[in-house]
């Protein structure tokens, strides 16, 4: 059989239409197909590999046996063999045969990093500290991470000067090349799942391959690449990589059954409620579950009807445990998904795309996929940047399906049509094509690139990338578009890990005296939400919140709750519970507040408040957000002053049916109608005075013709 996943099981049709739970989920009817055909490259063969482990038990075998069993384990010489010829190459190989955990340690046992350290990229710090952490206990010897084997992600260093093997995020190393672009530190860099293409990874492939040309042309240490990844169109990184050697790596550890629904359902998460059912009441109590939805909410929404219905006496199966795994949580809270459970209890981990790649969580037998994931999207001509619920790709869709086939046989259920998931596009469409460059563009200029000139693998919008550099103007942070040369501001605002936006309010705090204020809001903006509504206790959430309202928005509302948290200390939690806060996210709020006021602290600013002065702070507020302006206009409805685009004031906003003239927001969100979210008032009089040129452009004029 050529396809991807070989399949099991006895090919009928799965009818999940007799649940016996309350609601009533609709029934759920799949069809089982094939995976997508084997991409076609040059091949290491099977032909030495060890007998198939497909009915074996991983927990009776030793971790260096089951380094034994995996897939590349056979192909060891000849991929070593590969690297040591060739300074550049692409391995392709199938999700968990072994890519990320071993190559570095084979590299490392042949010493091919010389005096140089391995660094390995990964598109999200759950993935780097998950598998740091593996690849430690694998060493054996007392090992423990930050040792041999270690990893950086943002806020956390655990390297020692022993570490060889270093797994880090692709944002951490591009930080590290802002400090030396040639990353002399390394001799071996592995770009890991690179089909994500993700800004910073499509950055960092420029960066990596200039390091590579200068290095060589110097005499300098040589730099190897590898690029890696289950699902990338190999022809095309070969391209851009000077037409680099690839290689296909045969053979996976286990397969997986891939079913899909008879009939699209518009419901994802009831459907995924149901199909869990499903499978909990038919498997084997250690038989774990991984359901990919889209974002915080739905995923606590799903989470509590799980819990609530598995209680249900009606409802047939073991005890159940549920994770849940998103951004926003704290990296603590995270890592709880990988600790095994008992084998009398069921595992059920509900996440969104962040544990779509890379990962191993043991004893996943199922994966449910919605099919959909959150993604931003940047439109210059709008000037909107749209956080909307969207289709995966295929490509995405096989990395969920090779979550499961990991330490055994697997089965996934994708919650759409074959004919559905033939429409998905092939690929993720990279991120540096649809998002605000503004970031990317001053993280270039720190290296004295120009974004114009990079050597993108697939270039971004010319229009996105000049109305960065305008923003950039704008905010202060370059002289003039055509030379794009850094102002002292603009070289403070690269230090911190920050939007630009933010990072120009931070540094205009103290001249507002009210930087211990914005801190806060910065930070309270730099987390998911901390409010919690659950939707049959609005009037209850509403009484005991209101001593924080202000009616200057959402922002110094804000403040007031974190204000009033900070106070409480021991109490917090039962603070938070009270006064439906979510405590998770307002801890993670106070982490990054730290992690910035240190930045603050070692820039030489003054860490001054204004008390009550809110005026001050909505004015500082402006000197970032000035292109996020609204103005009521007579036909009652709100229009942008940037690009002139209607939109509504979101009914989670406390200024929601009060129509203040001027509001500043923080973000647009696209549902029925676009929506701002996070708002404060503002007077018509600040914005000339926060952006005089920006204002005396466009806006103004928009503001007089109401
Ligand atoms: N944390 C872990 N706990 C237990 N087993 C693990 C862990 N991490 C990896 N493994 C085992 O090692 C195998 C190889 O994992 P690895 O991440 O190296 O694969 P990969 O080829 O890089 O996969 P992907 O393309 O999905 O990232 C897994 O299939 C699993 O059997």
């Amino acid at each position: 059989m050529d396809s991807k996943y070989s399949l099991i099981g006895n090919g009928n049709k799965l009818n999940i239409s007799q649940f016996k739970i309350k609601p009533k989920p609709t029934p759920i009817l799949f069809n089982r197909r094939n995976g997508p055909s084997s991409p076609k490259k040059v091949k290491l063969n099977d032909s030495e590999s060890k007998p198939s482990l497909a009915n074996g038990n991983k927990f009776k075998i030793s971790i260096q046996e089951q380094r034994t069993k995996l897939p590349v384990y056979d192909k060891k010489n000849k991929l070593l063999d590969l690297i040591k010829r060739h300074n550049t190459l692409i391995i392709l190989g199938e999700t968990g045969s072994g890519k990320t955990t071993q190559i570095p340690q084979y590299i490392n046992s042949a010493r091919l990093q010389n005096n140089g350290k391995i660094a390995i990229t990964q598109p999200r710090r759950v993935a780097a500290v998950s598998i740091a952490t593996r690849v430690a206990q694998e060493f054996g010897n007392g090992q423990t991470v930050g040792d041999t084997v270690g990893y950086t992600v943002r806020f956390e260093d655990v390297t020692s000067k022993r570490t060889k093997i270093k797994y880090l995020t692709d944002g951490m190393l591009l930080r590290e090349a802002m400090f030396d672009n040639l990353l002399m530190e390394y001799t071996v860099i592995i770009l890991d799942e690179a089909h994500e293409r993700t800004i910073n990874t499509d950055v960092l492939f420029g960066i990596v391959k200039n390091a590579q040309k200068v290095r060589e042309s110097r005499n300098l240490e040589p730099l190897k690449i590898i690029i890696m990844s289950a699902t990338m169109d190999v022809d095309h990184f070969s391209k851009y990589f000077n037409n680099c050697q690839a290689v296909y790596l045969e053979g996976r550890t286990y397969p997986v059954n891939v079913f899909y629904t008879v009939k699209p359902h518009d419901d994802y998460q009831t459907a995924s409620v149901a199909t869990f059912f499903k499978i909990h009441r038919e498997a084997p109590a250690n038989h774990d579950v991984l359901i990919f939805l889209t974002g915080q909410e739905e995923i606590e929404a799903v989470a509590h009807q799980i819990r609530v219905l598995s209680k249900d006496p009606e409802v047939e199966g073991p005890p159940v445990r549920v994770c849940t795994l998103y951004a926003a949580q704290p990296s603590s809270q995270q890592m709880t998904v990988f600790n095994p459970s008992p084998q009398n209890l069921r595992k059920v981990i509900i996440s969104t795309n962040i544990a779509e790649t890379s990962v191993t969580i043991t004893g996943i037998k199922y994966i449910i996929d919605s099919g959909m994931v959150k993604a931003r999207t940047y439109h210059p001509a709008t000037g909107l940047e749209l956080l909307k619920v969207q289709r995966i790709s295929q490509e995405q869709a096989w990395q969920r399906t090779g979550r499961a086939g990991r330490d055994s046989e697997g089965t996934c259920y994708r919650l759409y049509t074959r004919s559905q998931f033939e429409m998905m596009q092939k690929s993720t469409i990279p991120e540096i094509q649809r998002a605000n460059l503004t970031s990317v563009a001053l993280q270039l200029l720190a290296l004295d690139i120009h974004a114009l000139y990079f050597d993108f693998m697939d270039k971004p919008p010319e229009d996105a990338i000049t109305t960065a550099f305008e923003q950039l103007k704008l905010l202060g942070a370059i002289d003039n578009v055509e030379s794009s040369s850094l102002t002292s501001l603009g070289e403070q605002m690269v230090k911190f890990p920050l939007d630009p936006r933010f990072s120009k309010i931070l540094l205009s705090a103290s001249n507002f005296g009210c930087l211990v204020e914005v801190l806060t809001i910065v930070s309270l903006l730099s987390v998911e939400s901390i409010l919690l509504s659950p939707p049959n206790k609005r009037e209850q959430v509403q009484m005991i919140r209101q001593k924080f309202f202000s009616a200057y928005g959402d922002h110094i509302t804000l403040l007031n709750i974190y204000r009033e948290f900070s106070n409480v200390g021991q109490n917090c939690r039962s603070w938070c519970h009270e006064h439906y806060i979510n405590m998770r996210n307002i801890l993670q709020a106070r982490e990054v507040r730290s992690q910035l006021e240190e930045i603050c602290t070692r820039a030489g600013l003054t860490l001054s408040s204004c008390g009550s002065q809110m005026e001050q702070v909505r004015r500082c507020l402006l000197t970032g957000l000035f292109m996020n302006v609204a103005e009521l206009h007579r036909d009652r409805q709100y229009i942008t002053l940037d690009k002139r685009q209607v939109v509504s004031i979101h009914p989670s906003s406390v200024l929601h049916g009060q129509q203040p003239h001027f509001v500043l927001f923080t973000e647009v969100v696209q549902t029925t109608k676009r929506y701002l979210r996070l708002l404060s008032t503002v007077e018509g009089e600040w914005l000339q005075e926060a952006a005089p040129d920006y204002f005396r452009t466009h806006s103004i004029k928009c503001a007089r013709e109401s």
